[in-house]
């Protein structure tokens, strides 16, 4: 019998509405979905792992990895690229399970485009007061 397709997860939402804090969450719980890890061109921060965080690349790397349509979505953010690498995630869905992407709102609309029948969850922050508030206080912290 034909295996089912794994189900196509997408989180986003604006930064600092909490879709970290989401995914951390739902890793602690030991389902068996599988992450997505992106690519992308920003410089890693202290305890992050290529490979586990992020696949850290150069802007070369990167745009080698646009033009060989390695990535099922990119997008440009702050200044550096970030993208989700097509091959696992192909690879996740053909072998029945179920997997997520955690990424911000334009390459969630470009997954839409190529996958509309993924579930897309879009994390809204109770105001935009809060919003607000929520992001001086990560920008105070990381001194952007
Ligand atoms: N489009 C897209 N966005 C991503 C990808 N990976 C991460 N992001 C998003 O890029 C934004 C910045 O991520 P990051 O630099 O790790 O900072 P932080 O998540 O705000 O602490 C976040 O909104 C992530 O969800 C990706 O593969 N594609
Ligand atoms: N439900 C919540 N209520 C209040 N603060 C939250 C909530 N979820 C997350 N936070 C806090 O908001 C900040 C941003 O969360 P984070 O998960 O990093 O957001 P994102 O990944 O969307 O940028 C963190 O300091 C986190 O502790």
């Amino acid at each position: 019998m034909k295996k089912e397709k794994g189900l196509l997860l997408v989180l986003s939402g604006p930064a600092g509405v909490g879709k970290g804090t989401v995914c951390g969450a739902l890793r602690q719980e030991n389902t068996s979905i599988q992450y997505s890890v992106s690519a992308t061109t920003r410089s890693p921060r202290e305890g992050e792992q290529d490979g586990v965080n992020y696949f850290f690349k150069t802007r070369e790397q990167f745009e080698k990895m646009i033009e060989h349509d390695q990535l099922l979505e990119w997008a440009e953010y702050v200044g550096n690229y970030y993208g989700t690498p097509i091959e696992y995630v192909r690879e996740t869905l053909d072998s029945g399970q179920d997997i997520i992407l955690e990424i911000e709102v334009q390459g969630a609309l470009k997954v839409r485009e190529r996958f509309p029948e993924g579930v897309f969850i879009f994390l809204m922050p109770p105001s935009l007061a809060e919003l607000e508030a929520e992001l001086l206080d990560v920008v105070q912290k990381q001194k952007i």
